[in-house]
């Protein structure tokens, strides 16, 4: 049977489009459909408008931090709406550079919203980004889904009264008195951001420390470094209704507590978009978190249709979607072996001010393959010493497989933890060993070389049955 395409991809995000270029690379007729925005979640509504806030939040700090060093100039004050202004115009040109990009490639570009029909056959109708649409039918040889995930809300009466972080990016005003619910990264990265541009921020979570699933050290450093951000942590809470009265919300917490605010933040997950999309037109198994069952190789469990990125609910990271959307391609159209991608050695940071940026194991995973020798260090940085904030610690920890001595995991909580960790990944990737991190030399000064000279074990960590 002939098809309008051997490739459709379904979602132009962070893994579709990469699987769409490479594939058009090797000569593949390739068609990709969007509903929404070029690029997805990361360039439009993730990575790179919560960057360029983050670093927005950063400056008010900075000009404090300069008199230390000599200067005398004032913070004055910030407006929202030329930060918001900025940060479109520049994703705005993201969008152009996307779609010409594509369009360079050789693909054919469908704006709508995609919907199966049946395994090789997809639907494009009127979506946001295309409302006057006339729907059309397209078939492939090798359909793939990458539609990404969208944010979930706990489900407590007066919900629908928060925002997530798709309506943080476009807020008219920045509200004074924030209540954030959740502690993962969207959580973190947004208290960041509103505390640093000067709200009252109140953080609500349910562990007794932020970041559940990272080392535990680094979760009681970054808990320690919200406190001196001066934003309030409430542990061991969930909030159970929202009301709101005039301009003003109420969040009640299950241990009687109320909080006032101006804007309720949820960052609390994401759930893979399946909506609409007909799988059940499809054989594709859906798992218990609502993902995109796949194989290794990003296969579903119907032939000839393969799912990559947030759908899947693996690693939820951008360049995660992007390799996987990259090897995907030339399983399928390239003429060599594919490479093989490092994906249990994947980095991920944290944009909190300061950052925390992590690479393999916790201790608490490494000490279940064996016991583990741990080096930590606290530091103030140099700037640090004159800016006068003694409080803004760096934290280095290395975790060393004893019986090895590999180093199996890295965490920096401190400015620039995620610059200095992408090289480290490459360490840790290649299974360096702690004579390896000795025998380099450093560069100094800088932070980065406390990780080639921590000399001395901090202790020895047990192995766990
Ligand atoms: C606030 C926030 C900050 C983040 N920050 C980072 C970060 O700093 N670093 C990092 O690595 N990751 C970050 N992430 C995660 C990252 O954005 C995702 O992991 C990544 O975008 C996933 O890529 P994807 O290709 O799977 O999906 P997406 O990028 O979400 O793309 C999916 C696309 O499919 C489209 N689509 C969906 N359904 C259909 C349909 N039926 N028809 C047509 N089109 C459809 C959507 O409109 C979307 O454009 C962040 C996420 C959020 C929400
Ligand atoms: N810097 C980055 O790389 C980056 C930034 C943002 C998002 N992301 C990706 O997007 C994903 C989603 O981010 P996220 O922060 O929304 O999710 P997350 O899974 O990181 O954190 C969600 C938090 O919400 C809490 N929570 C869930 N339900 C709750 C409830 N009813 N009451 C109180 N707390 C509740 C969870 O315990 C958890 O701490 C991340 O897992 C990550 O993969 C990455």
């Amino acid at each position: 049977m002939t098809h309008d395409f051997d490739l459709l991809v379904i979602g132009a995000g962070s893994g579709g489009v990469r699987c769409a270029r490479i594939a058009a690379g090797y000569g593949a007729r390739v068609a990709i459909v969007e509903s929404r925005h070029w690029g997805g979640t990361c360039v439009n509504l993730g990575c790179v408008p919560k960057k360029l806030m983050v670093q927005a939040s950063e400056y008010g700090d900075l000009v404090d931090d300069s008199h230390g060093f000599g200067w005398s100039s004032t913070r004055g004050t910030h407006d929202w709406a030329t930060m918001i202004a900025a940060k479109d115009k520049e994703i705005t040109r993201l969008n152009g550079i996307y779609v010409s990009m594509l369009e360079k490639a050789g693909i054919t570009l469908l704006t709508g919203h995609a919907r199966f029909v049946d395994a090789h056959t997809v639907r494009v109708e009127a979506s946001p980004l295309a409302p006057d649409e006339v729907p059309r039918t397209v078939t492939a040889k090798h359909i793939v889904i990458a539609t990404g995930s969208t944010p979930v809300r706990p489900d407590i009466p007066g919900a629908e009264l928060a925002i997530t972080s798709d309506d943080a990016f476009h807020l008219p005003a920045r509200p004074q008195r924030v209540v954030l619910v959740g502690s993962g990264y969207i959580g973190l990265e947004f208290a960041g951001i509103f505390a640093g541009l000067g709200s009252q921020v109140d953080l609500v979570y349910r562990q007794d420390l932020p970041l559940r699933g990272f080392d535990a050290d680094m979760r009681t450093a970054m808990a320690e470094a919200i406190a001196v951000r001066d934003i309030t942590q409430h542990p061991h809470t969930s909030p159970t209704r929202i009301s709101k009265e005039g301009e003003t919300y109420t969040v009640t917490l299950d241990n009687g507590q109320t909080l006032e605010a101006d804007c309720v933040f949820f960052a609390t997950g994401r759930k893979p978009k399946i909506e609409k999309l007909g799988l059940d037109q499809t054989s594709i198994a859906i798992g218990k978190h609502g993902q995109i069952k796949v194989d290794a190789g990003s296969q579903t469990t119907e032939p000839g249709v393969y799912a990559i990125g947030d759908v899947t609910d693996r690693i939820n990271l951008t360049p995660v979607a992007i390799a996987e959307g990259h090897n995907l391609a030339d399983r399928l159209f390239g003429k060599e072996a594919p490479r093989e991608w490092a994906f249990d050695t994947t980095p991920k940071a944290v944009f909190f001010s300061p950052p925390l940026a992590s690479v393999g194991l916790s201790e608490e995973e490494a000490a279940q393959h064996g016991v583990v020798d741990i080096y930590v260090t606290r530091f103030t940085p140099m700037r640090h010493t004159l800016s006068g904030r003694k409080d803004r610690k760096t934290v280095m920890k290395l975790v060393v497989q004893q019986s090895s001595q590999k180093v199996v995991g890295v965490h920096i909580l401190g400015d620039d933890a995620p610059e200095m960790l992408q090289g480290v990944a490459v360490a840790v990737t290649a299974g360096l060993t702690k004579q390896d991190f000795d025998r380099t030399i450093g560069i100094h000064p800088t932070s980065a070389e406390e990780l080639v000279t921590m000399r001395t074990r901090t202790r020895e960590t047990p192995a766990v049955s």
